[in-house]
């Protein structure tokens, strides 16, 4: 049955990446356990197919940061195999004269947003509470990756918005520094303050229709957890919208906005408005996370989202993600980190980074496990 299909990773190689000079570990399609002492090379595996599944690592912001020092490649090469039995191969390689070239099924991939929509992938490392702790734009990230793993036009309108939103900024700038004259800066905004208008609503549109969607995974995986408490997610952004509203309200709501803000953007020399500036505020019982909630609290919370994220995108997608767990066992205390686990864990294929063998035990009857020992760079069978 088509909603019965899981993505497996069945095998990966890595060359040059991190500490890792030649690694090949073929996987369990159901959990995977990487242990080893610090600085091993344990959360690099999980980097790596993070490379495979959204071309880039969830803790490096530059692909020099990965390479292996010394090396002039890196690459990363992995086997996926679909339930319905179709194999797809993704390749990931980067050096520094052609950059970063991505391979599916041998042929290169132009957009990026091929592999990201195309092979889901959920991830929980000790970075990923910046989604709580951090700033909006840590909470927008988290957001509009789930966006685009869901719907890959999101990328291409992202990175348009972008595009536009630099050029206001620009042209904003240039008038408040006297460097061009106020109507000449005038005549410039309004040439692409259409197209700005038009992207903003579209991203604002896009966001407040998945978070209304995704509102409901979150709060009944919430609720798995046991808390009596209600749990919410609200999407704030600068104008009066809701997810009953249609796309030319919304637009017509941005635009009025725009035009109330445009002295204070002269002014201030920079664009005010805009999904740039949305944030997600988390609350519990109606009061917010960030202020109020106790550590335990905020950890029962992310791990509702990233499970939240992983049914959603399960069920939207008709496709089972993977899920990379890094270290979780120190960052949210062994029985959540269980809990979690017995969850999702007989569902799809999971990657675990530990640094004790033993932390699984009591688990082992529900599941296929396959444990890896990960020294110098180096992978065991364990
Ligand atoms: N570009 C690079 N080239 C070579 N080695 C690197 C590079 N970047 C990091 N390293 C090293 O590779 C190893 C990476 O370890 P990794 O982050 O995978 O640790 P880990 O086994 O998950 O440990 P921990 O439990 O501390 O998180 C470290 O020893 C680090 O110093």
């Amino acid at each position: 049955m088509r909603d019965e299909n899981k993505m497996v990773l069945r095998s990966i190689e890595i060359k040059n990446f991190r500490n890792h000079i030649h690694t090949q570990i073929e996987f369990s399609d159901n959990l995977n356990l990487f242990v080893g002492g610090n600085a091993q090379g344990k959360t690099s595996i999980l980097e790596a197919i993070s490379y495979l599944c959204l071309t880039k690592s969830f803790n490096a912001n530059s692909d020099f940061y990965v390479l292996n020092f010394g090396s002039k490649f890196f690459e990363v090469f992995g086997k996926f195999r679909f339930d319905d039995g179709h194999e797809v191969s993704v390749r990931v390689s980067f050096d520094d004269e052609q950059g970063k070239k991505v391979f599916l099924n041998r042929e290169n991939v132009e957009k990026f947003s091929t592999i990201i929509n195309k092979l889901p992938v959920v991830i929980l490392t000790p970075r990923t509470k910046e989604v709580m702790y951090g700033s909006p734009e840590d909470r927008r990230k988290f957001f509009d990756l789930a966006i685009a793993q869901l719907n890959s036009v999101y990328v291409d309108e992202f990175l348009d918005y972008k595009k536009i939103l630099r050029q206001r900024n620009r042209i904003l700038n240039a008038i408040a520094n006297e460097e061009i004259k106020l109507e000449q800066g005038i005549d410039l905004l309004d040439v692409w303050d259409e197209e700005f208008i038009n992207y903003s609503a579209k991203l604002i549109f896009r966001k407040i229709r998945f978070i209304s969607d995704f509102i409901g995974f979150f709060k009944s995986t919430y609720s798995n957890f046991g808390e009596n408490e209600s749990a919410e997610i609200e999407y704030s952004t600068q104008i009066e919208v809701s997810a009953q509203d249609d796309f030319e309200t919304v637009r017509e709501r941005f635009r009025a906005m725009l035009n109330k803000m445009r002295s204070e953007e002269i002014k201030r020399g920079v664009t005010l408005i805009g999904p740039h500036r949305d944030d997600y505020i988390f609350k519990i019982n109606g009061w917010e996370v960030r202020k109020f909630a106790s550590q335990g609290q905020m950890k029962t919370f992310l791990v509702a989202l990233t499970m939240a994220k992983f049914f959603y995108l399960k069920e939207k997608k008709l496709e089972t993600p993977i899920l990379l767990l890094d270290d979780v066992f120190a960052e949210l205390d062994v029985e959540r980190a269980k809990k979690m686990l017995s969850f999702i864990g007989n569902v799809g294929q999971v990657f675990i980074t530990a640094t004790d063998l033993d932390v699984l035990s009591g688990m082992e009857g529900g599941f296929k496990i396959k444990k890896f020992i990960v020294n110098s760079g180096r992978v065991f069978d364990a």
